[in-house]
């Protein structure tokens, strides 16, 4: 496929007279006069709801907070949806002219006004060529800016019209709306990222459309939307699937804080607000892993074989133990007798319950093979209720309470854990695979925080250890009942205030459920660990390790998934370097992989270095094609002097970041450089009267200069890049190098002082 590359200002031709802006303008005008009148409705009816005050009964007021939430969200869904409202307008062959738009609109009389982009029929606005034209004419992307129509771009798809024209369609470019995409790829970054509702290509649609179920895997080079598709696959989910995800909910995972904060504003601008976003250390409720620890460290822990580490480490809290203990109760002495104890560990395990919620079986067991020996020494006869209360006596005894904890200690998982690290013969029992050099590496206090790749271990020690459940299972008796009242009494709530279409009686229930707290789908299921999402998307999933992979599969038994990344941008030891090695462990064969080809972010001449150096350093990088090119958007600067290279490295970036901000706010800038590198640049961008946030572990992407090391510049991208160093760089890794060199979408600026990798242009 061969793109012409070709700049783009944004002042697209108006085509034909009749369709002239004027009257797109009538149009768009009459879809804002619409998306007001509802937001003035819903604004309306939260007002009433409202202003019926604090009173009436519990059920009263837990109806109107769950109302009140519900207005307020399809309020929130309304204002998300103002810019570019609508974008593209479809000419069908039958004379039909359909508008295309971030939601779905008709008039009073519900005759269509706005088709969602995610509707059936709107594929053809981004699936349509002039090969296959789908029945469509003539494709129009609309231009706005506010509520102005600035321009229009026409494709006409029609052979027979494009014959009368002379225009050979082999010669047509394989980008849609090329003059709208070209605009967007060289619009002024923000530090947020937006969305490409209005210019998604072909073979992105074709992944954010594929169905529900199973595990899709979307490889793709930097820079070819992965992250963008990912976004709008869940958006697109969520709208085609409604029932089955409203209730059970959609998980996305990201690489760090910063990045889930630099696609937050993503969903909302598509009307979706109901997606839990999480790191893989987030997924433990009550845990925060604030440490941090060497690669090498992490790179154990991740290993698939520290799932049977825990689970020996579970085991070994059932212990018989080497001698008999004697107790003493009443003038009676009943033994623990160590046969005893391995005859109930067995029987107990055999139902392969969980390790504390299995301990009440084995106490109960114990407690009766206690109580016969003690009825065994009376010399009469023991009514049923005096054997409980042998039974209760005995499990009161302070003695018989030791050595039966001894024998089956309930645990939680951070102490389990915990004791792995800190007690080495703990850890030597629990893992013999791993060397005496390894063991050495995991060693820390006991009191030392968390990091993220303890993570994946507390989620497989809580798994293994469960809860006592009694009072749950109780509770879940009681649930039931209330529940099913509620549905009934949703149900009638909806036939009588005709909230129908915004909500179903089952998600009307959740919201009266928990005293009427009116939690959605999204706080209810963050909060659970062990809650089961309908779908979880993963983004830069190359990083994940094979004991964070086994954390998510929990949550999503039904393994509908997207799976975004690529393996040739891994950073850490315990990630993948291919697919089918990590995934296949998990998932079996059961996943599909989807290429992306086409790279949208970085210059022609950036990409092209980027995959020179990848290749030399043995990468196993994918083939792309960049939509654009860039003048002079390579640049190496040598200093001679090493001891300047840090000042030459702060006063390109300083001069960068001016250069790129645009009137409108937009243009950003970064420095990127190793970990040990950053103070230094720090000062000398200070030195020049830049002071740029620091350390905390969110960076603030919105100012116009950051300074960031690779692994915190994934996924992320700005106007200009200023490397530092690639040599250093490399020796973290080539996945890091190749990283840092595509986050720009203009100039990539290099300053070195060491000879430059292998493949890098000098
Ligand atoms: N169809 C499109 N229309 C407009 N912009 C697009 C389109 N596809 C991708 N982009 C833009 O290209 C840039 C790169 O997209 P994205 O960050 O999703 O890529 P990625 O594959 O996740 O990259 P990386 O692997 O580096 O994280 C973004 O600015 C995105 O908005």
């Amino acid at each position: 496929m061969a793109f012409e590359r070709r700049s783009w200002t944004g002042d697209v031709p108006v085509t034909g007279s009749d369709d002239g802006l004027a009257d797109e303008q009538k149009v768009v005008d009459r879809l804002y006069g619409r998306l007001d009148a509802l937001r003035a409705h819903t604004r309306g009816r939260l007002t009433a709801v409202r202003k019926e005050g604090p009173s009436g009964s519990p059920q009263n007021r837990s109806e109107r907070d769950a109302f009140a939430t519900l207005y307020e969200d399809r309020l929130a869904q309304l204002e998300a949806v103002e810019e570019r409202l609508t974008f593209g307008r479809l000419d069908l062959t039958d004379g039909e002219r359909r508008y295309v738009g971030r939601i779905g609109l008709t008039d009073e009389d519900q005759s269509p006004l706005l088709t969602d982009w995610r509707a059936p029929a709107a594929q053809a606005f981004y699936r349509a060529t002039a090969a296959r034209p789908d029945g469509v004419v003539r494709r129009r992307h609309l231009v706005t800016s506010g509520r102005s129509v600035t321009g229009v771009e026409d494709e006409v798809l029609d052979l027979d019209a494009l014959a009368a024209q002379g225009v050979d369609p082999a010669d047509l470019s394989g980008l849609s709306g090329e003059g709208a995409l070209l605009a967007a790829l060289a619009a002024g970054r923000t530090g947020r990222m937006g969305d490409i509702v209005a210019t998604i290509q072909a073979e992105q649609d074709a992944i954010i459309r594929s169905e529900l179920a199973g595990t899709l895997v979307v490889q793709g080079g930097p820079g070819t939307g992965k992250t963008a598709v990912a976004l709008h696959r869940a958006a697109y989910l969520l709208y085609a699937h409604r029932r089955l995800l409203e209730r059970s909910g959609v998980l996305l995972v990201g690489p760090s804080r910063t990045f889930l904060r630099y696609i937050d504003q993503v969903l909302p601008s598509l009307g979706e607000t109901g997606v839990v976003t999480a790191t893989v250390a987030d997924l433990v409720p009550g845990v925060e892993a604030r440490g941090s620890e060497p690669d090498a460290v992490a790179e154990i822990k991740g290993r698939a074989l520290m799932s049977k580490v825990v689970a020996r480490a579970v085991r070994q809290r059932q212990r018989v133990p080497a001698a008999p203990v004697e107790v003493r109760l009443d003038g009676i002495t009943v033994v623990v007798r160590p046969q005893d104890v391995a005859s109930a560990i067995a029987r107990t395990r055999r139902h392969h319950k969980p390790h504390n919620e299995a301990r009440v079986s084995f106490v109960r067991d114990m407690l009766g093979r206690l109580a016969q020996q003690y009825v065994d020494q009376l010399s009469w006869d023991v009514a049923p209720e005096d054997r409980a209360e042998v039974l209760e006596d005995l499990r009161t005894t302070r003695e018989v309470r030791v050595a039966l904890n001894l024998a089956w200690m309930p645990i939680t998982p951070q102490k389990l854990v915990a004791d792995l690290w800190a007690k080495p013969h703990r850890l030597e029992a629990a893992a013999p695979e791993l060397s005496p050099a390894e063991r050495r590496l995991l060693a820390r206090p006991a009191d030392a925080p968390w990091t993220p790749a303890d993570v994946p271990l507390l989620d497989e020690a809580a798994e293994l250890l469960g809860e006592d459940d009694q009072a749950a299972r109780a509770q879940a008796r009681a649930d039931a009942e209330r529940r099913s009242q509620e549905l009934a009494y949703a149900r009638d709530v909806l036939r009588s205030t005709g909230a129908g279409d915004m909500v179903s009686a089952e998600v009307l229930a959740d919201r009266f459920s928990g005293g009427g707290s009116g939690l959605t789908t999204a706080e209810r299921a963050a909060a659970d660990r062990s809650w089961t999402y309908g779908h979880v998307v993963v983004d830069e999933a190359q990083e994940l390790s094979a004991m964070a992979w086994r954390a998510l599969l929990r949550r999503v038994p039904t393994r509908s998934m997207t799976v975004v990344g690529d393996v040739a941008q891994t950073s850490t030891r315990a990630g993948a370097h291919d697919w089918a090695s990590m995934l296949d462990p998990v998932l079996r064969t059961d996943w599909r992989l989807a290429e992306l080809t086409v790279n949208y972010r970085t210059p022609a001449a950036v990409a092209d270095a980027a995959r020179a150096v990848a290749v030399a350093a043995g990468l196993p990088v994918s083939r792309l094609t960049s939509a654009r090119d860039v003048p002079d958007a390579l640049v190496v600067d040598h200093v001679a002097d090493a001891a300047g290279l840090v000042d030459a490295a702060a006063a390109a970036a300083d001069d960068l970041a001016t250069r790129v901000r645009d009137t409108r706010g937009g243009g950003r800038a970064a420095l990127v450089a190793t970990a040990a590198r950053v103070p230094a640049l720090r000062d000398a961008l200070a030195r020049r009267g830049r002071q740029v946030p620091g350390r905390g572990a969110l960076t603030d992407l919105e100012v116009p200069l950051v300074v960031l090391t690779p692994l915190q510049a994934k996924g992320l991208e700005f106007d200009a890049v200023v490397l530092v160093e690639p040599a250093e760089v490399l020796e973290g890794s080539a996945g890091d190098l190749f990283v840092a060199m595509t986050r720009p979408t203009g100039v990539l600026h290099v300053v070195h002082s060491r000879a430059l990798p292998d493949g890098m242009p000098g």
